[in-house]
């Protein structure tokens, strides 16, 4: 019983970043997945794209669908003003485990809260359990074909307000066809797409930003 991808990033962390130190994080884990093993993090292409967007945005509360080992939570966590929060949905509990640490680490775990589940079940519970009026911000990063129904349902569930943004991540590779004809074909989604690549490597993929227009 060897170790998983995850519990390998957590120890590259741990022998690497220094604690408390969110960018130390990022950079090891963007070298790690570089040099020794790809792993589907956002990544340091893509990432700046993220940043821009979080910060011309300053959520006071951001949603994540996606948690993984918790890398870009880490590059939108560190972004965001104090008082202001970051919801992110993992599905897989041992993602969670390690994520939970990599966020702590990063000494960004007073501005996360961690919520493990299907998003299917999660969102709908937004209002009453978790006292969110609406989202300022989404980042959509879990799995592919889940993108679509998971924005209609925050729509349904009056979780998206008049201005806010949505960005995907992987709208090219490996794609999201069904979410992106949506956005760019609904009259109440203001859509542009960034070009970059898949994360550690040359393959074009890219982050659509959707402002939601009520
Ligand atoms: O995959 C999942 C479901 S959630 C992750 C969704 N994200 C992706 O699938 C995703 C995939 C790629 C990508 C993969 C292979 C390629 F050849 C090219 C691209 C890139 C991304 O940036 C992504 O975000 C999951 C299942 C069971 C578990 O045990 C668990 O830990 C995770
Ligand atoms: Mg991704």
């Amino acid at each position: 019983t060897g170790s998983t991808q995850p519990q390998r990033i957590l120890k590259a962390v741990q022998n690497n970043a220094t604690w408390g130190d969110a960018e130390s994080v990022i950079a090891t884990i963007d070298n790690y997945c570089r040099r020794k093993e790809w792993a589907m993090n956002v990544g340091d292409d893509k990432g700046p794209i993220l940043d821009s967007v979080v910060s011309e945005v300053s959520p006071k509360v951001a949603l994540e669908l996606g948690t993984y080992c918790g890398y870009s939570t880490i590059r939108i966590a560190r972004l965001l003003s104090p008082g202001s929060c970051l919801i992110t949905l993992e599905f897989n509990p041992d993602c969670a485990i390690i994520a939970r640490q990599i966020i702590a680490w990063a000494g960004l775990q007073d501005r996360v809260q961690l919520l493990e589940g299907p998003s299917k079940d999660l969102i709908p519970q937004m209002k009453e359990s978790f006292r969110v009026k609406s989202f300022d911000f989404v980042f959509l990063d879990h799995w592919k074909e889940y993108y679509l129904p998971d924005t209609k349902l925050l729509e349904e569930c009056g979780l998206l307000r008049k201005g806010t943004v949505l960005l995907a991540d992987n709208v090219i590779c490996p794609g999201t066809p069904k979410y992106l004809e949506y956005v760019r074909n609904s009259p109440r989604y203001e859509s542009c797409y960034f070009k970059s690549h898949l994360e550690y490597t040359k393959v074009e993929d890219g982050l659509e930003k959707s402002v939601f227009l009520g």
